[in-house]
């Protein structure tokens, strides 16, 4: 049996997958079965999150036991083939006829490696244009202009403890234009960029030029309301501090999606800003950066003016996007964090003012130092959202440092409150039944969507996986069967009754058409007769009804993967795991999925499988990192 009918016998493979060996088949008789099979799995690496497939280590994605040829006489059967580019060197673009590209230990599909090079040539263009060329002697804010020296210290008033990492990242981004700031939740990222904002408009207006074109933007509908909301709070804090309204007037206050930034075009994945329409803007601030896949980051900077910022905020810790990518942590890879980060590199970079031609940093002459990657980043480290009622922090953690002895008696001791821990319950809907089915059956009671929708974040059921007893999809058919116990008259199985009164919807593809994204929530309510699917949109408190039959691919969203609910947060998590390891858990997945609670997190699982979780990393093939001119050392 060849590997590629060894793939397919062990059910690894999608119909796609299978399909695309099969058409270089058609097309070329002889090419070997090695290189068949290395084209199935590039395709199937793309739906687990990587960019590329390494030849190397198969057996990261496809567990079935295979006997796979050694790396070596794989890599030369894929050199040797006409399917196959080779590139000379990484940001040169790869010939058009051939299908997939080896390069640097990955096989690509040609698609994904073009998103890679033009990605890192749209991060290199951003970053080494400099905003203001007269002041690049100054270096930091020590430095600035006696007006905003001033504003400088009135805004960050611990700038002088020559500490404060949030005034390092405002200095910083008054010189850079691309800039990284990244911290775990509550570490000040949002407040930071919004002082920030304020200081470029001052600079702009001191400068007798127009206050710059500002845009607020994140991957889902909820994650940028959250964002304009932590930056309209961090204004309403600014005007009590004494700092000027009229400046404070010229920032954004609302968000938006990043596929509206750039202009959906309906039935297209394509955009209507790229780099021959780029965004009028010249500040873009990205929050929730860790969940933007390749192709949409790659769009996202293209489009992004010559000369203007791109501000990307995110927590590496976080898992990486669904889709492929892991684009964040390939950019930070290249990118060590500035200044004393507890734990974490230092680095204090030599180069800030260095201009960075463009050029292919792996692939220098031999001699010639390899361009450092144009751009800056700021690790925030100090939590300062404080909440009696929850305390997160070391368990938190404990889990981003894969201790799983501490994050266990963390866990077991019960101290930090509103943690819970329920060791060893594989079913919480079956203990906790009356507490949980309380919460669903009353948002049937909303009459108002947006008060519905509001009431929905109160709680949710985050699962690592999607099937089994502890899967989503399982426990979605359960709860809408009780909830369909508890409504009057309820009539036929909910399940028969698909669309419900008080029915939460999950969307699960990005449709251009009806602007709805993979992973928003919605809400089905009847008004009268009707039942409508209700889903947020640019205002908050206006959501938009859709008839359920209309709808993009959608599933019920009681329960829902990790996953899934990147950038959403919830009053209370109750986040369930599977009873045996599932090689989706990962040290990232339990941060991320604790780190969605609010005042409450409850975690059912067993220590075994927690113990197993937290060995692993959820790290996802790129070759990003290495493009950027990231040192070996950093690379994952
Ligand atoms: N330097 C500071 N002094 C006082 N309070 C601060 C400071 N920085 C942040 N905070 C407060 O901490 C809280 C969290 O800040 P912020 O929303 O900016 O964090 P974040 O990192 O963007 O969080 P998230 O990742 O959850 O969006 C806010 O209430 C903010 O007012």
């Amino acid at each position: 049996m060849n590997l590629l009918q060894a793939l397919t016998k062990a059910g690894a493979l999608r119909t796609l997958d299978h399909a695309l060996a099969q058409s270089l088949r058609r097309l070329d008789p002889d090419t070997p079965d090695s290189v068949l099979a290395a084209a199935a799995l590039a395709s199937l690496a793309v739906v687990d999150g990587h960019a590329g497939f390494d030849p190397a280590e198969p057996q990261r994605l496809v567990e079935a036991p295979i006997d796979w040829p050694t790396p070596e006489a794989w890599c030369q059967a894929l050199e040797s083939s006409r399917w196959v580019a080779c590139p000379q060197a990484g940001d040169a673009e790869s010939a058009a006829d051939a299908p997939l590209v080896f390069e640097h230990g990955l096989v690509y599909l040609r698609r994904y490696r073009e998103y890679e090079r033009r990605l890192a040539e749209g991060l290199r263009r951003i970053g080494s244009a400099h905003p203001h060329p007269r002041e690049q002697a100054d270096r930091d804010h020590a430095q600035l202009p006696a007006h905003l020296a001033e504003l400088f210290a009135q805004l960050f008033p611990d700038a002088a403890t020559g500490e404060d990492l949030q005034s390092r990242a405002a200095g910083t981004a008054l010189h850079h234009n691309l800039l990284l700031v990244t911290g775990g939740p509550g570490t000040g990222k949002t407040t930071t960029i919004t002082r920030m904002l304020v200081l470029l408009v001052a600079q702009a207006l001191q400068a007798g030029t127009a206050p710059p074109r500002i845009a607020l933007a994140a991957p889902t509908g909820r994650a940028a309301e959250r964002m304009a909301e932590s930056v309209r709070n961090a204004v309403q804090a600014l005007t009590a501090l004494g700092i000027d309204p009229a400046l404070c007037a010229h920032l954004p206050t609302t968000g938006t999606t990043l596929h509206r930034l750039l202009g959906t075009i309906p039935d297209s994945s394509g955009f209507r800003h790229h780099a021959d329409n780029p965004l009028p803007l010249d500040v873009v601030v990205v929050d929730e950066a860790s969940m933007i896949d390749l192709p949409l980051m790659a769009k996202l900077v293209e489009a992004v003016p010559d000369g203007a910022r791109l501000v990307l905020l995110g927590d590496p810790d976080q898992l990486p996007s669904v889709e492929a990518g892991d684009v964040l942590s390939g950019i930070l890879e290249a990118t060590p964090p500035i200044g004393a980060a507890h734990g974490r590199e230092t680095h204090t970079p030599t180069d800030a003012h260095t201009p960075a031609p463009a050029g292919d940093p792996i692939h220098a002459q031999p001699g010639t130092k390899p361009t450092p990657f144009p751009a800056r980043h700021i690790h925030l480290t100090r939590g300062w959202r404080q909440s009696a009622e929850l305390d997160l922090a070391p368990l938190a953690a404990a889990v981003r440092e894969g201790d799983s002895a501490t994050a266990l008696s963390l866990l077991r001791d019960g101290e930090l409150s509103g943690v819970h821990f329920h060791e060893g319950n594989a079913d919480p809907l079956q203990t906790h039944r009356e507490h949980l089915l309380a919460h669903w059956a009353s948002l049937a009671e909303a009459t108002d969507p947006a008060q519905a929708l509001a009431n929905a974040a109160r709680l949710r059921i985050l699962t690592a996986v999607r099937e089994g007893p502890q899967g989503a999809r399982g426990l979605n058919v359960r709860i809408e069967d009780l909830l369909a116990g508890t409504r009057r008259g309820a009539g036929p199985a909910a399940t028969a009754n698909r669309y419900f009164h008080g029915r939460l919807l999950l969307i699960t593809e990005n449709s251009y058409r009806h602007r709805l994204f993979n992973g928003d929530i919605g809400i089905c309510l009847r008004d009268g007769g009707t039942l409508m699917a209700w889903f947020p949109g640019d205002d908050p408190h206006n959501p938009r009804p859709f008839h359920p039959a209309a709808l993009p691919a959608h599933d019920s969203a009681f329960a829902m993967t990790v996953h899934k609910a990147q950038g959403s947060e919830f009053d209370e998590v109750w986040l369930v795991l599977p009873e045996r390891h599932n090689r989706v858990l990962s040290r990232e997945l339990l941060y991320t999925g604790m780190t969605r609670a609010r005042r409450e997190l409850h975690v059912a699982g067993s220590e075994d499988v927690i113990r197993e979780a937290l060995s692993r990393h959820a790290g996802r093939w790129s070759g990003l990192g290495w493009r950027l001119g990231a040192p070996q050392e950093t690379l994952r």
